[in-house]
C-alpha cells in the first residue's frame, strides 16, 4: 500500500477479527457468502481452542495473538464484547499503522473511547451490525471516527451491503440502532417463537408451525420493503372487517404489544448507552 487514505479494493481485502464469537462468525460466513473477501484473507484471534478450531474449518487464518491479527490486516474488526474493548486496544496499539482501518462493532463503545488509546490519527469507524450478516440479511449502521477518510467509511458500507442493508450516520444514532437493529432479531426470534407456539396451542405440528411463523415474518419485512406502503397500511389490508385478523390485534393491543415493542427498543439503547459509560 502507498499512505494512509488511500482506496482499498474490496478483492484482495485483508480482514481480521479480534473476538471470534457469534458476530465475528456470523460477519466473516457472511462476506465468504458473498464472495467479497477470500478465505485466506481473513484472520481471527479468539482465547477458545474450540472456536479456533470452527473458525478453521471456515478455511481462515488463526492468529497466535491479536497482535498478530493487526500485522496480517488492512481493516481490522474489534469483535469482542464492550469490556474488553479498552484492553484489547492497549495491546494492539503499538502495531497499528495509518494503513490500518479499526471497526469497532461493540455496543456503546464510543469512537472517542476507541481513538484515546490508538495512536493520533488512526482511521477509526464504528459499525452496529446484526446478525443476521451470517444470510445476507443484515441491518448495520456505520458512523465515522475524526481521522476516517470518507473512503474508509464507503469501504466498510460496501462490505456490509454485500451482506445485507447498510447506511451510514451520526455516532449519535448508533445506541438507538443498537436498540432496533442489533438486538431485533433476538425480537423478532422471539415473536417466532411465541407465534409458533400459539399454533401448536391450536394443532399444528411444531415443525409446520416454525415454518409457517418464520416465512409469515420473513414476507411481511418483504412486503414493506419492497412496496415502500406504511405497515399501518398493509396491516389494515389483511383485517377484513368483523374478520379473523381484527380480532387477534385487538387482543395484540390489550395486552400492550406495541408499547412492549417500544419499551424494549428503548430498554436496549438505554442498555447500549449504559456501556458507552462504563467502558468510557
Ligand atoms: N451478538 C450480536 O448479535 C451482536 C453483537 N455486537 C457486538 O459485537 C461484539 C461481540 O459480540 P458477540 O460476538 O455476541 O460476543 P461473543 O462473546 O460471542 O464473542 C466475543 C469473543 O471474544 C473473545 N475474547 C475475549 N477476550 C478476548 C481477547 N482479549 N482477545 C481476543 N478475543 C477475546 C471471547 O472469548 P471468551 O468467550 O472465551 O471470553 C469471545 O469468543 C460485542 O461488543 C457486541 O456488543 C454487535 C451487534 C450484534
Ligand atoms: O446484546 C448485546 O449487547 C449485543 C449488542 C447488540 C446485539 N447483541
Amino acid at each position: 500500500m502507498d499512505g494512509a487514505g488511500e482506496s482499498l479494493p474490496t478483492k484482495d481485502l485483508l480482514v481480521g477479527f479480534i473476538g471470534a464469537g457469534k458476530m465475528a462468525f456470523a460477519m466473516s460466513r457472511g462476506f465468504l457468502r458473498a464472495g467479497l473477501v477470500k478465505a485466506n484473507n481473513i484472520t481471527v484471534s479468539d482465547p477458545s481452542p474450540q472456536i479456533r478450531q470452527e473458525f478453521k474449518e471456515l478455511g481462515v487464518n488463526i492468529a497466535e495473538d491479536n497482535r498478530e491479527v493487526v500485522n496480517r490486516s488492512q481493516l481490522i474488526v474489534l469483535s469482542v464484547k464492550p469490556n474488553v474493548v479498552k484492553p484489547v486496544l492497549k495491546e494492539v496499539s503499538s502495531v497499528i499503522s495509518k494503513h490500518n482501518i479499526v471497526v469497532s462493532i461493540a455496543a456503546g463503545v464510543k469512537l472517542a473511547t476507541i481513538e484515546e488509546l490508538l495512536p493520533t490519527g488512526t482511521r477509526v469507524v464504528r459499525v452496529m451490525p446484526n446478525t443476521p450478516v451470517l444470510v445476507q440479511a443484515g441491518a448495520a449502521v456505520v458512523a465515522p471516527g475524526s481521522s476516517a477518510d470518507p473512503r474508509d467509511s464507503e469501504l466498510v458500507v460496501e462490505l456490509l451491503r454485500s451482506v445485507g442493508m447498510c447506511e451510514q450516520g451520526n455516532e449519535k444514532l448508533l445506541d438507538a440502532v443498537t436498540g432496533l437493529s442489533g438486538s431485533g432479531p433476538a425480537y423478532a426470534f422471539a415473536a417466532i417463537e411465541a407465534m409458533a407456539d400459539g399454533g401448536v396451542k391450536m394443532g399444528l405440528p411444531r415443525d409446520l408451525a416454525i415454518k409457517l411463523a418464520a416465512q409469515t415474518m420473513l414476507g411481511a419485512a418483504k412486503m414493506v420493503v419492497e412496496t415502500g406502503k406504511h405497515p399501518g397500511q398493509l396491516k389494515d389490508e389483511v383485517c377484513s372487517p368483523a374478520g379473523t385478523t381484527i380480532s387477534a390485534i385487538h387482543v395484540l393491543e390489550k395486552n400492550g404489544f406495541r408499547g412492549s415493542l417500544i419499551d424494549a427498543v428503548e430498554a436496549a439503547t438505554t442498555r447500549a448507552r449504559e456501556l458507552g459509560q462504563q467502558n468510557a
